[in-house]
């Protein structure tokens, strides 16, 4: 990024903006200067904390703040965030903050950014749609020419979301017309085609590396007779539509396990990989073969071939689908079975998503992994406390406890570079049973890789046992929904 930092402001340059010139800020002085923030409210949580209620003093308009951890992953959240943000199908980022804040049971005030959003007042989607009657086909074509929209913003910018979901997926108000917007650039990346990066480590290439590498060779030598660009990350949201789009039409995902598990089973991954889902006589019989026919393209197993955003959007259907009346919401309603749905397509992105080549990975001695961190502050006694946030400190947060599973969820999201990956994580274990303590549901999770109370006697799949963490963080927040 070619950041100009000035004043404590950023500003981004000329050529990473869009076409629109864009000046953004990033604030250093205390975010309860100008909000109210209402702390022990939310709106919704996620893998990084719930998203809470803010009224901004002067104008009295209500907002979303989320509070990330002040590490280089969330600045690229914050940097593509607002990158995409000028868009009515993007939520907006209004203001940025970086101010160091002590939650309670914390040791020291931390850094963080809070990121100001844009308030969407009409929730998750597919609550919605569940609330509908007499939901269309021409009512789906709707809210898909929306995501569709949005992610043309994005992959115009040249970047890929990589966590299309139907969490992901908010309502500006309860309205009729209200219109879908996209949020939560946590995984987004820069995706233009160009692997050529300076930092390849053959042992952290994914096989779609190697893919979109032979595809690249077969274009030289003109097997392949096309000049797009290979942008498997850019495909990778393609497929994530066509999934929204399947379950809007039928209320259920294209692939499924016949055994109901709240893992992705091997089953499913074969299904997945082999592109192997039906269209179900009974529920997809009336349903017209223009929405088939763009669910099938968006779909297709090989990502290079499948439909690109400028491609669905001039589909026929989206812009000109029948009334058909649809039999989802009565699907949707089945709540338990529509958080199975989300979890299985949350994972599936994770196994898909390439692991981020371009960042070099640091010695643990540079590294931000939270809990590397702390140790650090620890040892340098560096006082923190400075400009903290004075409502914090009587927020009783459960999230403190958590903290510890978030600290693996980020190692085996992005492993720093360390000596002795199998004692990090060990360690990285013991802290988090020590604050979560040994509850049923992470046992059963420490279970698959042998945990034997001190280490794993089995090889852990890391994007598997981040997304079950992200799982037992979920379960645990939403249980203290006071927070
Ligand atoms: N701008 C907003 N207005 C209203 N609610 C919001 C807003 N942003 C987020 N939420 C709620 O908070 C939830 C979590 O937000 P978000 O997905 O940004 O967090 P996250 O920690 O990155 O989540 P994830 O676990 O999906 O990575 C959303 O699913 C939604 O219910």
């Amino acid at each position: 990024m070619n950041n100009l930092v000035t004043d404590g402001k950023i500003l981004f340059s000329r050529e990473e903006s869009s076409a629109e010139e864009t000046e953004l800020f990033r604030y250093t002085h205390p975010i309860t200067n100008d909000y109210t923030v209402h702390w022990k409210e939310k709106l919704g949580t996620g893998i990084s904390g719930p998203v809470r209620p803010c009224v901004h003093k002067a104008s009295k308009t209500r907002y979303a703040l989320k509070c990330l951890p002040d590490i280089p992953k969330s600045h690229t959240e914050v940097n593509l965030h607002m990158k995409c943000s000028n868009h009515p199908n993007i939520v907006k980022v209004f203001d940025v903050y970086t101010n160091d804040v002590q939650f309670p049971g914390e040791e020291q005030a931390k850094s963080r950014v809070l990121m100001v959003l844009e308030f969407m007042e009409g929730g998750e989607l597919f609550d919605r749609i569940s609330k509908e009657s007499g939901f269309t086909e021409k009512k789906a074509a709707r809210f898909l020419k929306q995501i569709a929209l949005a992610v043309h913003r994005c992959h115009h910018l040249n970047v890929a979301h990589r966590d299309l979901k139907p969490e992901n997926l908010l309502l500006r108000d309860n309205s009729e017309e209200a219109e879908v917007k996209l949020t939560d650039f946590g995984f987004a990346k820069v995706d233009d085609g160009n692997l050529q990066t300076p930092h390849f480590t053959p042992y952290y290439v994914a096989p779609q590396v190697l893919e979109a590498q032979r595809h690249k060779a077969k274009q030289k030598k003109g097997i392949i007779q096309t000049n797009k660009p290979y942008t498997y990350d850019k495909s990778c949201d393609m497929w994530s539509v066509g999934v929204i789009l399947y379950i809007m039409l039928c209320g259920y995902p294209p692939f499924y396990s016949e055994t109901p598990s709240r893992t992705i089973t091997n089953e499913m991954r074969r299904k997945i990989r082999s592109g192997h889902y039906q269209f179900p006589e009974e529920d997809w019989s009336f349903i017209s073969e223009d929405a088939k026919d763009v669910v099938k393209r968006l779909l297709h197993v090989d990502p290079s071939c499948r439909m690109d955003i400028n491609e669905l959007l001039t589909h026929t259907w989206l812009n000109d689908a029948p009334d058909t009346v649809l039999h989802s919401p009565a699907v949707f309603i089945d709540k338990d079975g529509m958080e199975d749905v989300k979890l299985a397509h949350s994972q599936h992105l994770t196994e898909m998503r390439v692991p981020d080549t371009t960042v070099t990975l640091k010695p643990l001695t540079n590294t931000n992994n939270p809990i590397f961190r702390k140790r650090k502050l620890r040892q340098n006694s560096i006082e923190e406390t400075k400009g903290s946030c004075e409502p914090l400190t009587k927020v009783k947060d459960n999230n403190v406890k958590v903290k510890p599973l978030r600290d693996i969820i980020a190692y085996c999201i992005l492993p720093p570079k360390v000596d002795d990956h199998e004692k990090t994580l060990n360690n990285l274990v013991i802290s988090a049973i020590q604050s979560v303590g040994l509850t049923d549901q992470f046992s059963k999770v420490l279970k698959q890789w042998q945990w034997d109370g001190a280490q794993f006697k089995t090889k852990v799949e890391k994007s598997k046992f981040a997304h079950e963490l992200g799982q037992i963080v979920k379960d645990m927040t939403r249980l203290h929904s006071h927070v």
